[in-house]
C-alpha cells in the first residue's frame, strides 16, 4: 500500500495555531499548562484568532461583542422543539443548528476578511446559546438569556442551568474550554479545512467539522466513557469488564491517541478535576473506576487516557447530561475550527488528495436481464 492508512504521520499543511511535539502541546507558542492554569477561555479564543493575547481593553471589547451576539433568533427554538420531540441526539441537533445559524446572518456569503471576522464572533457567541437552549427546551424548561457581566464559561453554565454557577464550577468549565480549544490537525479541524478550501463559507466549515467531532473515535468518545463507567459496578469489577472487552476486540473509549503515545498533556488537569469534583458530589467511585480502567488499559495495551477520558466524570459531576458532553466539547472547539478556517482562507489551495485504485478493471456493461 503506497498510502498511509488514516494519513498517519502525514503533514498536510503548515499552521501557526497549535503544535504537538512529543507530549508538549502549545497554542500559538504558549504551553497548554500555562494557559490551563492562567487563561480565561475568551483570551485563548482571541489568541487563536489573532496569534497574540489581548490587552485588557481588547479583552473587554471582545467579551462585549461575544455577549452581544449570544442571543438567538427564536425561530431556532421552534426547530429545537421539533428535534426534542423526535429525540434526536444533541450533537445531531447542534450540527443542524450550526448550519441553520447562517440563515439569520445577512453576510453569510460575504467572504471579505471583515465579514469573516464578524461571522467568527457570531458563531462562537451563539454556539454556547445553542447547546444551552437545546438542553432546556428538551426538558420543557424556559430558555435562559445570557447575563451581562458573566464570562463565557459562566454564561454557558448559567444558560444551561438557569442559576448562576459558583466559582468552582466556573473555574472548572473555563479550564475544560481552554483545554479543548484547539488541537493541530485533528479529524474535525481537518474536515473544516477541507470544506472551506473549496472557498465555501464559515458556517459550512463548522457544520462539517461538527459532523466529524460527533463520531466515537473523536469527540463522541467522552459520552461513551460515561456509558462505560455506568456499566461497571465498582472498581473491583473493572478487570473482568475490560477482559471481556479485550476478548471481543472492542476499543476502550477515552484511551489511546493517534499522536500522543506517551500521554495526552491535557488529561492530567481533567484527572485532578475529576478527583475533586466527584468527591464534592459524593460519587468518588466514578474517579476510582476511571483510575482502575486507566491502570488496566495501560498494563494490557500500553495505552494512556486522552482528553475525553476524565472529562466524562468532570462533566457528569458538573451536572451536565451525558449526551451533552460532546456538544460542550464543540462549544470550545469551534474556536479552533474558526482559527483554522481563517488560516486556510489566508493562503488557500483546494485540498484534493489522490486515492490508489484497487477495484475491478476491464468490466463491460451487461443488460440488466443478463445479470
Ligand atoms: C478528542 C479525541 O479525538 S481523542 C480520541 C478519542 N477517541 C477515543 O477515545 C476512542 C478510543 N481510541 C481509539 O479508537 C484510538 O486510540 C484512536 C482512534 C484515538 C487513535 O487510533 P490510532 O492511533 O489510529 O490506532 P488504531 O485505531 O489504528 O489502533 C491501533 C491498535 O491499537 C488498538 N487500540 C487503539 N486504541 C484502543 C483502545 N482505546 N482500546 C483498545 N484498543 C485500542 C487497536 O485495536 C489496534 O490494535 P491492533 O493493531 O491489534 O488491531
Ligand atoms: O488530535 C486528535 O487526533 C484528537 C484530539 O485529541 C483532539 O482533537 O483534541
Amino acid at each position: 500500500m503506497s498510502e498511509k492508512k488514516g494519513l498517519e504521520g502525514i503533514v498536510a499543511t503548515e499552521s501557526r495555531i497549535s503544535s504537538i511535539i512529543g507530549s508538549q502541546l502549545t497554542y500559538c507558542g504558549y504551553e497548554i499548562d500555562d494557559l490551563a492554569e492562567n487563561a480565561l477561555f475568551e483570551e485563548v479564543v482571541f489568541l487563536l484568532w489573532n496569534d497574540r493575547l489581548p490587552n485588557q481593553t481588547e479583552l473587554d471589547d471582545f467579551q462585549a461583542k461575544l455577549f452581544d451576539h449570544m442571543t438567538l433568533n427564536p425561530r431556532i427554538y421552534t426547530h429545537f422543539e421539533e428535534y426534542a420531540a423526535d429525540k434526536i441526539h444533541p450533537m445531531a441537533g447542534l450540527r443542524t443548528a450550526l448550519s441553520y445559524l447562517s440563515h439569520f446572518d445577512e453576510n453569510a456569503e460575504d467572504m471579505s476578511d471583515e465579514a469573516n471576522q464578524e461571522k467568527a464572533i457570531r458563531i462562537q457567541a451563539k454556539v454556547a446559546s445553542l447547546v444551552a437552549a437545546f438542553s432546556r427546551i428538551r426538558s420543557g424548561k424556559e430558555v435562559v438569556k445570557p447575563k451581562k457581566g458573566l464570562n463565557y464559561a459562566a454564561n454557558l453554565l448559567y444558560m444551561m442551568k438557569g442559576e448562576e454557577p459558583n466559582s468552582t464550577e466556573v473555574e472548572a468549565m473555563n479550564k475544560a474550554l481552554v483545554l479543548h480549544a484547539d488541537h493541530e490537525l485533528n479529524a474535525s479541524t481537518f474536515t473544516a479545512r477541507v470544506c472551506v478550501a473549496t472557498l465555501s463559507d464559515m458556517y459550512s466549515g463548522v457544520t462539517a467539522a461538527a459532523g466529524a467531532l460527533k463520531g466515537p473515535l473523536h469527540g463522541g468518545a467522552n459520552e461513551r466513557v460515561m456509558k462505560m463507567l455506568g456499566e461497571i459496578e465498582s472498581p473491583e469489577a473493572v478487570e473482568d469488564y475490560l477482559k471481556e472487552k479485550f476478548e471481543n476486540k472492542e476499543k476502550i473509549m477515552g484511551m489511546g491517541h493517534r499522536v500522543y503515545k506517551d500521554g495526552d498533556p491535557r488529561a492530567k488537569y481533567l484527572k485532578e478535576m475529576s478527583r475533586q469534583l466527584t468527591q464534592e458530589i459524593g460519587e468518588p467511585e466514578l474517579y476510582e473506576k476511571s483510575i482502575k480502567i486507566a491502570e488496566v488499559v495501560e498494563r494490557e495495551k500500553g495505552l494512556l487516557p486522552n482528553v475525553d477520558f476524565f472529562s466524562a466524570s468532570v462533566y457528569h459531576a458538573m451536572g451536565i447530561d451525558h449526551d451533552l458532553f460532546t456538544p460542550i466539547f464543540a462549544v470550545s472547539r469551534v474556536s479552533g475550527w474558526i482559527a483554522h478556517i481563517l488560516e486556510q482562507y489566508e493562503d488557500n489551495r483546494l485540498i484534493r488528495p489522490r486515492a490508489e485504485y484497487v477495484g475491478q478493471t476491464g468490466k463491460k456493461y451487461e443488460a440488466i436481464e443478463k445479470r
